[in-house]
């Protein structure tokens, strides 16, 4: 490629690893430099540290154009551009926890690269201190990134938007160079995860994926402001199902009729068991914490969180009702996973409803098609698990679903009831059919459908 560059991409993580595999595709020369040796070493063997559809695959076809290093030196020699993607988790106050952040650019002013881009999600200002750390002679642009995780890879090379933050002309026209086959769609694409339909067909109309210039200040905000805008709508439908639950209509019926209106539109309106992960928790707070910093108290973030936190316990607190005290009465969680399609159990309301039930006296199982082996080393040892999620149910009192895995949808049901104790299916993200599963004689209900709580009884 006539516009290829060297590349260093700090962090093999979810981000760091889809922009590595993204840039090499696109013809770039990608070294992805990590911290963690044992991380390091796995994908040397081309083996991915956690489980994102298509990764192996993707790691594989990208290979010649990529290495893979625990060593500055190796990583940043004749590198003209470096991709920050280290994580910036929270800390207990709920602010970004910038260390692995300010390590990273303290070895990086010891090297020779010129441009900088930050790509983790950081508070507003830090760009500048990024430019004070690095010093006179480095230019630093912020690219915040939007993939989600389970579909991180074609996030990334199908993305709605890319957002550059910089201060120079000089910088905007690197990085549109850098991102020119991505933005003009023009790169090979791969068999395991073909450009959509829709994207191919306009780019041959002549779309390009839009790349929005800012400030690094409003590249930094914009990224904040995505994640608590998507939370809010997470959190309000969650409370309109719960109205929804209190005067007996459907959540789902409801968000057909509103999210035909263009100025609402029907995504991300999914009620259930409130949002978890790596980002939505962590990058509200942080939102909060900027606010306050700023002197503004952002009362709306702030129900948003609220609202969340209540609804992981709601299940908790349903299964109570329908059970009666929990001592005892084993309860089944089908997925403990944030969300189905990834392994991740960062922040997942699976481990804080885990704990709730316990601390009531339920004895618990669990079972997750993917997350089972990271659950076993984080849950309570008293959370008994088990891969086979029929052999979890035999004997059980109540089954909570709370991620809406397809192997759960698929689940020969009627062959469920038969190994139950008692037939209670509480299905925290609205998976199954309300309607089938009262036809089986289960005590069912739905987040915001199904009966009223009132009305249900063993
Ligand atoms: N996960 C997502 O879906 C997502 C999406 C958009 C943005 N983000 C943001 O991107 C950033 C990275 O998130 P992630 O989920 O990919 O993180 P991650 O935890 O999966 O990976 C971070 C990696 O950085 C490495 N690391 C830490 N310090 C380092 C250092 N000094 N030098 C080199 N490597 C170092 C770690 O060993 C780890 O492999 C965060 O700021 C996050 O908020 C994440
Ligand atoms: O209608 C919905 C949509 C999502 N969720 C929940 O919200 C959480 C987050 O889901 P999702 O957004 O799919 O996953 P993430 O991988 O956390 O991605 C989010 O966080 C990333 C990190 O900042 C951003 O880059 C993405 O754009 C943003 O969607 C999960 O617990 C979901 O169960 C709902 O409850 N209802």
């Amino acid at each position: 490629m006539e516009n290829a560059k060297t590349v260093t991409v700090v962090g093999a993580g979810y981000v760091g690893l889809s922009t590595a595999v993204a840039l090499a595709l696109l013809g770039h020369e990608v070294r992805v430099l990590d911290t963690n040796a044992a991380r390091v070493e796995g994908l040397k063997r081309g083996e991915p540290p956690f489980y994102e559809p298509g990764l192996a695959e993707s790691l594989a076809q990208a290979a010649p154009r990529l290495r893979y290093t625990t060593d500055p030196a190796e990583a940043y020699g004749g590198s003209e551009v470096a991709v920050v993607a280290v994580g910036t988790p929270p800390t207990p106050a709920g602010h970004a926890d910038l260390r692995y952040l300010y390590q990273a650019l303290e070895t990086l002013a010891q090297h020779r690269v010129g441009l900088v881009v930050v790509k983790s999600t950081v508070p507003v200002g830090t760009n500048q201190d990024a430019k004070r750390i690095l010093g006179p002679g480095v230019a630093v642009a912020s690219n915040p990134e939007f993939l989600r995780q389970g579909q991180a890879l074609s996030d990334t090379l199908y993305p709605d938007r890319i957002l550059v933050g910089a201060e120079e002309e000089w910088v905007f026209g690197v990085l549109e160079r850098l991102y020119q086959p991505l933005v003009e769609q023009s790169f090979e694409e791969l068999p395991w995860l073909p450009r959509p339909k829709a994207l191919r067909e306009a780019v041959a109309r002549g779309y390009r994926v839009p790349l929005v210039r800012t400030g690094l200040e409003s590249a930094e905000l914009a990224k904040y402001a995505a994640n608590a805008f998507l939370a809010t709508r997470i959190s309000f439908i969650n409370e309109i199902a719960n109205v929804a639950e209190a005067v007996g209509a459907d959540i789902e019926e409801v968000v057909r009729a509103i999210g035909l209106d263009p100025r609402i539109g029907p995504h991300f309106l999914k009620a259930g068991l409130g949002y978890g992960g790596s980002c939505f928790p962590k990058d509200t707070r942080a939102l909060a914490y900027l606010a306050k910093r700023g002197g503004y108290d952002f009362k709306l973030l702030r129900a948003v969180i609220e609202v969340n936190q209540a609804q992981r316990y709601r299940l908790v607190e349903k299964a109570e009702a329908v059970l009666g005290r929990l001592t005892g009465q084993t309860v089944v969680l089908l997925g403990l996973a944030f969300k189905p399609g990834t392994d991740d159990l960062r922040d997942a309301p699976s481990l804080e409803i885990a704990e709730e039930l316990l601390a009531r006296g339920a004895r618990v199982r669990a079972t997750d098609p993917k997350a089972l082996e990271l659950a076993k080393q984080i849950l309570d040892p008293r959370v008994e698990t088990f891969a086979d999620p029929l052999e979890a149910l035999e004997g059980a009192d109540a089954v909570l679903l709370v991620t809406e895995w397809p192997e759960y949808r698929a689940l020969d049901w009627a062959e469920v009831k038969r190994r139950l104790r008692r037939p209670v299916v509480l299905d925290g993200r609205n998976a199954l059919d309300p309607r089938a599963m009262e036809a089986l004689g289960y005590v069912y209900q739905g987040i915001g459908r199904g009966r009223k709580l009132s009305e249900l009884a063993l």
